[in-house]
Order: structure tokens, then C-alpha cells, then sequence
């Protein structure tokens, strides 16, 4: 499988991030390749993986045998329809990981013929600590083996049974690590009101969100139950606590998860079978 070349169509944040997971995974950087139009984009990947990149995407398309389209779903149908030919002769496995853009329009501009994946991963993939979602359409055993593979690099992979539930998982995991960073944002800048200095504040908040991580990972015990552990009666816990509820901090939650669902599906719909330009 280490023989398999890896190419990326655009090399922004989650190229990125899936790039330093396969690196810390020691998938050999010449078996990486990754195309962007901006000279800084590419620089910045050559310089910090040592892979290659080139600034066409037939290069890639031509060059690797599992192919990340990694680029943004409004440019999807557009970049697509310039590779379906190479794509197809090649018999390249194709992971998708835009939000919102369906297989069935995937498969609208690359051909029915393309094996296709598509994932829903996140940037904790830099760190080999990220979790996919991954659906595959009209892939063999072997294929969708090996996108697991390639995805595993990143990190942690749920495959789902329906192509709808990937609008759930970028909802929950993909976009998840930004709602924890808003929290973490929230507590340091309290922390600081609160008279601690910024790095005691980033030390403290970093440290509470990976033990708390940590323990609902390791202990086995539901998120709940970890809550009511720290929560004593009449407390400190307690105080926060129920200001939380109050506030409606769960109905909160749940209303922004559904928009980001609502979101990637309406993202499916608007960029799916654009005008050409
Ligand atoms: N950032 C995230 O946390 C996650 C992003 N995604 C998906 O990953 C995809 C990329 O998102 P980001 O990396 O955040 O965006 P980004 O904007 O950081 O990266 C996109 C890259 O594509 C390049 N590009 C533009 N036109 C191109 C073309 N014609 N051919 C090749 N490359 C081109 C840009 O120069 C840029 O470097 C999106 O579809 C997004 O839905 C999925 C999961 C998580
Ligand atoms: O915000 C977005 O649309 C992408 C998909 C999940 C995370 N970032």
C-alpha cells in the first residue's frame, strides 16, 4: 500500500492537515503529490513535508492513484469536469472530501465509472488525531480498503451506510473542532478577566479540554456521568452549571449542529450542476 501514490487537488488547511497525518504516519513524502494554483500554498507544503507538488491538476490526476479533492465545493463541478478524462482512464481511486457535494454529482461530471469515496474529515488530522466519516458509492472491497487506509493516517474512521448521514458527521466531527475552539476561546478570555495571564489561561484551557477529552475516551463512562462527577452539590461546578442551562446552552447547541447539517445539504444543492463558466 506504501507504494500507492497519494495526490491532492488543493493544498489549503485540510490538505494540509491529512498531508502532516500521513508524514507523522511515515507515508513517504515522495509519495505524495499535491497540485494548487498559489505559488505561497505550494511552497509552504514543499518546504514543511518535502513532498511534491505541481501547480496543474492533470499532474496529479496522472501521478497519483488515489486522488483527495481537497479543494472548495463551489470550484468542485468546474475542477472536475477538467480531470474526468484522465480520472477515468486511470481508474484512480477518487476521495471526496467537500462538504455537501453528493456522489451522484460527483459522478455527474467524473463518470459513472469512477470509484468513488466520499469523507468527511477534520483538521485534528495534523496531529494523526482526527476522525473521518466515510461513505463509499460503487467501490471494490480493495478500494474502499484502501481509502480506509489512507484515511486512518488522519486518524479515527466511522464509515456510515448512508451518503445522508456525511451531512451529520461534517455537522458533528468535521466542523466539531471549531466549536471546541470557541469554547476554549470563551474560558481564556474569562480566564484573563479573571486576572490570570495569557499563557496561564491558554495552559489551563488547553489542558481541562485535553483531560476532559482523555477521560471520556479512556473511562468508558458517558459524558453525563463525567459532568455529575465534578458537579458537588451547591458548588462551583453547580454555579456554572446552571447558568448554562438556564441560558438554554444544550437547545443552543443543538440549533447550531442542525445548521451546520442544513448547511452541507444546501451546499449540495447550490453547487451541484452549475452553469459552466
Ligand atoms: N477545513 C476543514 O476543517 C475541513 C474542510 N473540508 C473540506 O475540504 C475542502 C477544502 O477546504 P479547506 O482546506 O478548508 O479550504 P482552503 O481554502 O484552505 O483550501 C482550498 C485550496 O484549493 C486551492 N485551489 C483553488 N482553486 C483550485 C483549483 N482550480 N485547483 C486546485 N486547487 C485549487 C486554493 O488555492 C486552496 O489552497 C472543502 O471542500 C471543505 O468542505 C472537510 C472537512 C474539514
Ligand atoms: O466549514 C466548512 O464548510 C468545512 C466543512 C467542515 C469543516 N469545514
Amino acid at each position: 500500500m506504501a507504494s500507492c501514490t497519494i495526490g491532492f487537488i488543493g493544498g489549503g488547511n485540510m490538505a494540509a492537515s491529512m498531508i502532516g497525518g500521513l508524514i507523522a504516519n511515515q507515508w513517504p513524502a515522495e509519495k505524495i503529490i499535491v497540485s494548487d494554483p498559489t505559488a505561497e500554498t505550494r511552497n509552504k507544503l514543499q518546504q514543511q513535508f518535502s513532498i511534491t507538488t505541481a501547480d496543474n491538476n492533470q499532474q496529479v490526476a496522472e501521478q497519483a492513484d488515489v486522488i483527495v479533492l481537497a479543494i472548495k465545493p463551489q470550484i468542485m463541478q468546474q475542477v472536475c469536469l477538467a480531470l474526468a478524462e484522465s480520472l477515468s482512464q486511470k481508474q484512480s481511486v477518487v476521495i471526496s472530501i467537500a462538504a455537501g457535494i453528493t456522489c451522484s454529482a460527483l459522478k455527474s461530471w467524473l463518470g459513472d465509472s469512477i470509484s468513488l469515496v466520499r469523507v468527511m474529515p477534520n483538521t485534528p488530522a495534523l496531529l494523526g488525531v482526527g476522525i473521518s466519516g466515510l461513505y463509499a458509492q460503487g467501490t471494490s472491497a480493495e478500494q474502499k480498503a484502501l481509502a480506509i487506509e489512507v484515511m486512518s493516517s488522519a486518524g479515527e474512521v466511522v464509515e456510515v451506510e448512508q451518503e445522508s448521514l456525511i451531512d451529520s458527521v461534517t455537522a458533528i466531527s468535521g466542523s466539531g473542532p471549531a466549536y471546541f475552539f470557541l469554547l476554549m476561546e470563551a474560558m481564556e478570555k474569562t480566564a484573563q478577566q479573571l486576572g490570570l495571564n495569557q499563557q496561564q489561561a491558554a495552559q489551563l484551557v488547553q489542558a481541562t479540554a485535553n483531560g476532559a477529552a482523555q477521560m471520556a475516551k479512556q473511562t468508558g463512562l458517558d459524558a453525563a456521568e463525567l459532568r455529575r462527577r465534578v458537579t458537588s452539590p451547591g458548588g462551583t461546578t453547580a454555579a456554572a452549571i446552571n447558568q448554562f442551562i438556564d441560558e438554554d446552552f444544550i437547545g443552543l447547541v443543538d440549533r447550531a449542529l442542525h445548521a451546520a447539517e442544513k448547511r452541507s445539504i444546501e451546499m449540495g444543492e447550490q453547487f451541484a450542476n452549475q452553469e459552466t463558466l
